[in-house]
């Protein structure tokens, strides 16, 4: 639809006092026109419009009065009164207009206002192409009149009169417009175009930059539709780029869109306003596919997780200004956020927090992530440290406790000792070592509890000598007072055991060593004793003997290790161990209140009292309460669970026939390497089942507390030294016996507690070596059944037998059982 026509319709219909005088030429001629139907804009245009309509009824009246001939009777004159009032009346009252009418006029008020824009910058833009043009040519311009512009505001003038001959709907409003945009050419063009001339000047002489952004205005100006050449070239027609057409008489036909562009820029403010251009404001925006799920950022930064606490101060959405120039806001602001003497306890809270955890990020940063085996000493940290304790299975209680030993050549340990450590071919290290050699050099009391195999006689022995190198040498004056160190185990075995280990290293170091066990001939002791030692390895029995008889004294033993300690109460050294602990002298006991760490005593030593045992009872720590002062306790693994590379299998078998026959049967069948191990809990039974054994051609040897003390050490050194294939003893060999690679232990009898079974099996699989241990099972052994399930089922190369798992004594302790019954 053609809007101007439109326009020129609706303005006849509306605008009763509109008068066309269509003269040759086309113009118009007409007052200027008042809108009768819309409110009066402003109070002056009111005052105009009131005016008009009294003038027009008061020249009805005189025109009446002049038409007549006479003086007006008094009806005529009540008549024209009436008349007149009455049109006053009508004219007074209001009009109502539709909305349609009221958005047409303002369709049409607009249209207006944008011609004369659109005129008003069609005119600058010619009169500076003109002026430019002026310049570019001088005075050879080959029109002759345009030396002032005058022939193109001419040909602007003639283009107008035969656009408006061409429409002759064409109202005074235009001519009005037309008129007036004429002059406000005259009033204001010569300083437009001389203010343009002045922006071109500084432009020119501005930097590129700003040229640049003339540029950008240029493109702008492209993508808006307008080309501003076209404006300044096609004589103020203001031109879209698009789909136009004319209609039939030549008048241009807007689009719809662009009908729509004008409506939404002029008639519809707030919305023209927001809109850019009529623009929707999301247009240009990029709208991603976004699922709230697919946020891994608060995988990696926590602030994310707790997006409310950045509007703690309620700033995050408004701009933050420039610290250079700080404004007061600005300052209130910093000041809010470093005083948080006015935020409430909540958001102090959330404050903390999130500094908190700003300083632990910062120090994880510093995080070194090397394994510990990568570091040296120096730059390991306690974290790594804690790794290094997880991965031996350490764990330790007491307070000041060093770190443990990575190695042997980043320890403390003299290097005589060094030496003997690496001459033996000890490479690294057993886990107890690690943590009770490095607690030991400090002159600690400690007690050690680690599986069986492990390496605990080293563990005590190296930081024994290290003390003795403290110590005066021994001669002839010091002699008498006895020896520096001394150490106690449960049985001769174990304590000739202990005697040969500490040999090694003592040897190597000039010292000497004694043992002092039953069954030697007491004189021979004595004089060994005479001949001074530095180390005493003594069974408890024998040692108070010793004692008693006067044969040793202990006045200068200040290093006491109690080996298999639990061992040495079960068979009833608790008060022998008591009156030998107490022939120590008192003088060197640590007092309570001396701190752990005793390495730097001040030339002072004090007794340092050692315990070590895979098993550790009650009974053991209430002997530790009593002589150990402020002691570390180190364990490795689970205390007295057996050693997690021996295998352990249970049958059910009754009687003895049925277990010798058994026992042949798995050693004929499954040949297992010797030596072998079999564990009798009776000494006659110990030489019974040994007679049948020898009966079937195996080689075997006995030891029990029966024997005499040389059968037994030639028992023991038949199997050490591969003589004999096969062991049958009673318990007397379940602790502390060091025989190298024991394939198999059988439990012909169940030992009589969790403990004892614990070191009997532990003969095999020691060292880090695999073995295997055999149990039978019977009536008598309801007691043990509950441990020995829980043992089989914690060893990782065991399976629980449904016999076992399922029998009655083995669901609950048997103490409960006892309860239970009663
Ligand atoms: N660091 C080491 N490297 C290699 N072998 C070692 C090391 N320490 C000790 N051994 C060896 O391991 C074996 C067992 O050592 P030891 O007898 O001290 O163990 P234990 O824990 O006392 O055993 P039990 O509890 O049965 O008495 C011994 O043959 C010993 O020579």
């Amino acid at each position: 639809m053609n809007f101007s026509s439109t326009r020129k319709r609706l303005s006849a219909t509306t605008n009763p006092s509109t008068q066309y005088d269509d003269d040759d030429d086309g113009s118009i001629t007409t007052a200027p026109y008042i809108d009768p139907f819309s409110k009066p804009s402003t109070p002056s245009q009111h005052q105009q419009q009131q005016h008009q309509h009294q003038t027009t009824a008061a020249d009805r009246l005189l025109r009446a009065k002049s038409s007549h001939t006479g003086p007006l009777s008094v009806e005529e004159a009540l008549r024209l009164k009436n008349q007149h009032s009455s049109h006053t009346k009508e004219s007074s009252k209001p009009v109502f207009l539709t909305k349609a009418q009221r958005a047409q006029l303002a369709l049409e008020r607009k249209q207006q206002e944008a011609d004369l824009m659109r005129e008003q910058r069609a005119a600058t833009v010619r009169a500076f192409s003109k002026q430019q043009e002026g310049k570019e040519d001088g005075e050879a311009d080959e029109q002759p009149d345009d030396n002032d512009g005058s022939w193109r505001r001419n040909r602007r003038r003639d283009d107008s009169q035969r656009r408006r001959s061409r429409s002759p709907g064409r109202n005074d409003r235009d001519r009005y417009y037309d008129r007036d945009s004429d002059r406000y050419y005259a009033r204001y063009r010569p300083e437009s175009s001389s203010r343009r001339r002045h922006n071109r000047r500084s432009s020119r002489s501005r930097s590129p930059a700003s040229s640049r952004r003339g540029d950008s205005r240029h493109r702008d100006s492209k993508k808006t539709g307008e080309d501003p050449a076209d404006n300044s070239g096609n004589g103020g027609e203001f031109k879209f780029v698009g789909k136009a057409s004319t209609d039939g008489t030549g008048d241009r036909v807007l689009t719809d869109k662009e009908r729509e562009t004008i409506k939404q820029r002029y008639l519809s403010g707030d919305q023209a306003g927001n809109q850019h251009n009529g623009r929707k404001q999301t247009s240009r925006k990029v709208v991603f596919d976004w699922d709230a799920s697919e946020d891994t950022s608060r995988d990696i930064n926590d602030l994310y997780e707790h997006r409310h606490q950045l509007h703690l101060f309620g700033r995050a959405h408004q701009p933050i200004p420039s610290s250079s120039h700080p404004s007061s806001a600005y300052r209130r602001t910093t000041d809010e956020i470093t005083n948080t003497s006015g935020l409430s306890s909540v958001d102090q809270d959330r404050l903390a927090a999130l500094h908190e955890r700003r300083q632990r990020r910062a120090a994880k940063a510093l995080w070194d992530e090397r394994h510990w085996t990568e570091k040296p000493l120096e730059e390991m940290r306690d974290r790594d440290w804690r790794i290094f304790k997880e991965d031996f299975s350490i764990s330790c209680k007491g307070g000041s406790i060093p770190h443990p030993l990575r190695s042997w050549h980043e320890s403390r340990i003299p290097t005589p000792i060094m030496r003997a450590i690496e001459d033996i071919g000890y490479k690294e290290p057993t886990p107890i070592q690690r943590q009770a050699i490095p607690i030991g050099l400090q002159n600690r009391d400690l007690i050690g509890i680690a599986e069986t195999g492990s390496g605990k006689t080293a563990s005590f022995l190296i930081p024994m000598l290290a003390f003795i190198m403290t110590r005066p040498a021994l001669n002839e004056r010091n002699m008498a007072d006895g020896p520096y160190a001394l150490i106690l185990a449960p049985t001769r075995e174990l304590a000739q055991q202990i005697e040969g280990e500490t040999h090694k290293f003592a040897r190597r170091l000039g010292y000497t060593c004694v043992s002092i066990v039953g069954g030697h001939d007491i004189e021979q002791q004595a004089i060994a004793l005479r001949n001074g030692a530095e180390i005493i390895i003594a069974t408890p029995g024998r040692l108070r003997d010793c004692i008693d008889r006067r044969v040793l004294v202990l006045n200068q033993c200040t290093y006491v290790v109690m080996d298999e300690a639990d061992r040495m109460v079960d068979m009833g050294f608790e008060e022998d161990v008591n009156f030998i602990l107490d022939a120590l002298p008192v003088s060197n006991i640590k007092p309570d209140n001396v701190h752990e760490d005793m390495s730097d005593d001040g030339g002072f030593t004090y007794r340092q009292t050692t315990m070590f045992s895979a098993t550790m009872p009650p009974v053991v720590e209430r002997m530790a309460r009593k002589y150990l002062r402020s002691p570390a306790t180190v364990t490795i693994g689970t205390a007295g669970k057996a050693v997690d590379t021996v295998e352990q299998r249970v049958e059910f078998v009754s009687g003895e026939e049925k277990r010798k026959h058994r026992l042949l049967e798995l050693l004929s069948r499954h040949r297992h390497d010797p030596p072998i191990i079999v564990f009798v809990n009776q000494k006659k039974n110990v030489d019974l089942l040994g007679r049948a054994l020898t009966r079937s051609n195996y080689s075997v040897v006995t030891l029990h507390g029966g024997k005499s003390q040389e059968q037994r050490e030639l028992s023991l050194a038949k199997l050490k030294n591969h003589e004999a294939d096969i062991l049958v003893a009673t318990d007397v060999a379940g602790r502390g016996i060091d025989v190298k690679d024991v394939s198999l232990v059988v439990n012909f009898d169940m030992a009589k507690d969790i403990e004892s079974y614990t070191h009997r099996i532990g003969r095999t699989g020691r060292a880090g070596k695999r073995g295997l241990a055999v149990t039978f099972l019977g009536g008598d052994d309801r007691d043990v059944l509950y441990d020995l399930k829980k043992m089989i089922i914690a060893s990782p190369l065991s399976k629980c037998p449904h016999e076992l798992a399922s029998h009655e004594a083995a669901q609950a302790p048997p103490s409960l059982m006892r309860a239970a019954r009663k």
